[in-house]
């Protein structure tokens, strides 16, 4: 299994007035061919923010450190040309908001024909087949009808659906998807997942950004939990959900409504005033002198990892 993208020594900052938003602060992440990596953690942990980072696609008012490896290149350091290239191509997109991320005075169809003609296929008699058969496959019939609707008439989870279709219509290597169960009814994302999971067998590597735990459970290979812009855990999904070890992804597990709902207690504190121990220190119930100190990513067996000193 070979490594597709891989995340070093991330910083993503928003200088903002008086002070700095460390949105990603030192992440490190590989993704693996044909995997389906979750990230999950609490709003305001840096995961969206992380993964437009992994598309070039930071907004101009932060500044980005580290690098990104994809296929020889860095996608910090390529040009606006060259990331287009890339975008919808090889590394595709399905944002958070579908009402807002679809376009009001384009047809469905349309919009889903577009990455199919800039990628793969410019004959249009083509691309409208190909755009027939995304519109079955994401259960959006019949078709024909269909197609030519604007995006007033569906529903969300039909809007959500029809970003995944976007998302997989250039054929993508690697399919990044913000919280694609954010809003929608059960039956829609369960849907969704159904959909992602048949993504996934067609070979494409999903990265998968999601506070939905359950959602996480059912589709991921491996989970990695962010908090205050770090990666505090990544493990295999079989093995984190028989039993988190940070303490931080071990709360996150006992506020799951099958757990009993006991929330995390205390709450985040605002990323300027980062001192340099570890950032749920002041959560913790297991904190002591130590903490003072930032644990690394303590490597464990079979390529898991956890940033926490009672792992030293
Ligand atoms: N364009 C921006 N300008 C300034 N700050 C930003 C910008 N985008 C994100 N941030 C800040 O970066 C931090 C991380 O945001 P991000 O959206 O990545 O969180 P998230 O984990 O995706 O949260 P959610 O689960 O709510 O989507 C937040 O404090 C956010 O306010
Ligand atoms: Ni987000």
């Amino acid at each position: 299994m070979h490594t597709i993208l891989e995340v070093k020594q991330l910083h993503v900052h928003f200088p903002t007035s008086g002070k700095v938003v460390r949105a990603v602060d030192g992440v490190d992440i590989s993704i693996t061919q044909s995997e389906t990596l979750a990230i999950i953690g609490e709003s305001g942990s840096g995961k969206s923010v992380l993964g437009l980072a992994l598309l070039g696609l930071l907004p101009a008012n932060c500044t980005a450190t580290g690098t990104v490896r994809y296929r020889g290149a860095d996608l910090l350091r390529l040009s606006e040309s060259e990331l287009e290239m890339i975008r919808g191509s090889k590394i595709a997109w399905v944002p958070q908001n579908p009402a807002g991320a679809m376009n009001p005075s384009m047809t469905i169809g349309a919009q889903i024909g577009e990455p199919i003609s800039l990628h793969v296929e410019k004959n249009r008699s083509i691309v409208r087949k190909k755009v027939l058969e995304l519109l079955q496959f994401i259960r959006i019939t019949p078709p024909e009808e269909r197609i030519d609707s604007y995006p007033y008439s569906f529903s969300g989870g039909m809007l959500q659906r029809s970003l995944v279709a976007m998302g997989i219509a250039g054929l993508p290597e690697l399919l990044i998807a913000d919280e694609p169960t954010k809003g929608i009814d059960i039956m829609n994302r369960q849907a969704v997942s159904s959909l992602l999971r048949i993504v996934r067998e067609k070979g494409i590597t999903l990265l998968v950004i999601t506070h939905d735990l359950s959602f996480a459970r059912n589709l991921a290979d491996r989970i990695a939990v962010m908090y205050s812009g770090r990666i505090m855990e990544i493990r295999e999904k079989k093995s984190f959900f028989k039993g988190a070890l940070h303490p931080y992804a071990r709360g996150m597990l006992r506020s799951l409504p099958e757990n009993g709902l006991h929330p995390i207690a205390g709450r985040t504190r605002e990323t300027d005033k980062y001192d340099g121990g570890c950032r749920f220190r002041f959560r913790c119930t297991y904190a002591g002198e130590k903490c003072r100190v930032e644990p690394p990513l303590i490597p464990l067996p079979d390529g898991a990892a956890v940033r926490c000193w009672l792992y030293d």
